[in-house]
């Protein structure tokens, strides 16, 4: 085995400690070439995709690859803008904004994407460059999923095996168990409720996984839950003024239910004709909340009889969030 070294590290002098926040990626166009990469990095992930490699690598480039590349550029074309992709520009936007917060204390922060660019190992050797010698991976997923945050854990150890020499590490599993985390999410519905008033139900919607995997043990659910019922609590809401679900389903087993599209589909016949649509787990914007749940569940809620439906936008890089990231980071870097 041949060791890389870090490319500018003088172990001397990596005193810094740096900051990596990640999502989950995204295309670098709207277009069905840039998509098929995309989609092939984050569909053969083991821990996106939890079925036999040799089986799955059939299904995948010759079944999925060949169909959904078309069908997901067309949706990214519809959410796509001056700055690209939204989740990337998001990313970017907090990545700046906790940067402005944490450089007093000598902190670097940087940003990366666990699929596409910029990637992990990137931004890494951007960090270790600036004499990071400690590194707090940030993953902005606020519930733990394998899926997501260990597939994030399984990207920084692929990129330190390869290494001689790597920093001091620290990970944030999930943070959905933070307070000001669950105040930022009810004070920004607060906020979103004094502009266009209550609805008649808040739906709290957040990306599905496959039923197995929690079945299995992944706490993502729970976490999810937890999440919404926190919330909820501190909004003052009743049992029937809110419910969960889950969305984005892929494939054909079942996934987290309630789903999101047949409970905004079957509400209006149950005569909630008022909703509105928040989506806790994702920190930033992206194609699933906007198109997804800003447009496709829209039509859906309204083609069954709704006639009041909105969706509250994500937290992204708005001042109270950032000061929350802040406060998460500070309290992960205690002893350093
Ligand atoms: C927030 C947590 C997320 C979990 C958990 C998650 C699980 C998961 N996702 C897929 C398949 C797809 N997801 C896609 C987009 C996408 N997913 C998340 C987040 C989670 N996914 C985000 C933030 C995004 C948006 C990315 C963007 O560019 O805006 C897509 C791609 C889009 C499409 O083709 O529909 C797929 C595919 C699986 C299979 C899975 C769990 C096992
Ligand atoms: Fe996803
Ligand atoms: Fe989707």
């Amino acid at each position: 085995m041949k060791y890389i070294n870090n490319p500018g590290l003088n172990s001397e002098a990596q005193q810094k400690i740096g900051v990596l926040i990640t999502n989950l990626g995204t295309p670098d166009a709207p277009s069905k070439k840039a998509l098929k990469p995309y989609l092939k990095e984050f569909l053969s992930d083991p821990r996106v995709v939890e079925v036999p490699r040799v089986i799955w690598s059939l299904i995948l480039n010759l079944v999925i690859l060949q169909i959904r590349p078309a069908r997901s550029a067309e949706a990214y074309q519809g959410v796509w803008t001056e700055r690209g992709s939204p989740l990337l520009f998001h990313t970017e936007d907090q990545a700046i904004a906790l940067q402005h917060q944490l450089s007093a204390q000598n902190i670097e922060v940087a940003y990366a994407m666990r699929y596409g660019n910029p990637n992990i190992e990137s931004a890494i050797d951007e960090l270790i460059a600036k004499g990071v010698g400690k590194l707090l991976v940030f993953p902005l997923y606020p519930q733990y999923c394998a899926a997501t945050s260990a597939s994030t854990f399984d990207a920084i150890a692929s990129c330190f095996q390869r290494r001689r020499w790597f920093p001091e590490l620290r990970f944030i599993n999930q943070y959905y168990q933070f307070d000001d985390y669950i105040s930022t999410l009810a004070n920004h519905i607060k906020s979103f409720w004094d502009v266009s008033g209550k609805p008649q139900k808040l739906i709290f919607s957040y990306h599905g996984v496959p039923q197995k995997y929690v079945d299995k043990g992944d706490p993502y659910q729970q976490q999810c839950f937890a999440t919404s019922e926190r919330v909820a609590k501190l909004l003052g809401l009743k049992p029937e003024q809110y419910m969960s679900c889950f969305q984005s389903r892929f494939g054909r087993e079942p996934w987290l239910q309630p789903y999101t599209d047949e409970t905004l589909k079957s509400l209006p016949k149950q005569g909630v004709t008022s909703v509105q649509v928040v989506c806790p787990g994702f920190s930033a914007d992206c194609l699933e909340t906007i198109e997804e749940i800003g447009m496709e569940n829209r039509d859906y809620f309204l083609e069954a009889g709704g006639n009041n439906y909105q969706y509250i936008p994500a937290l992204n890089a708005q001042p109270e969030h950032i000061k929350t990231l802040k406060k998460i980071v500070e309290l992960n870097i205690q002893g350093w």
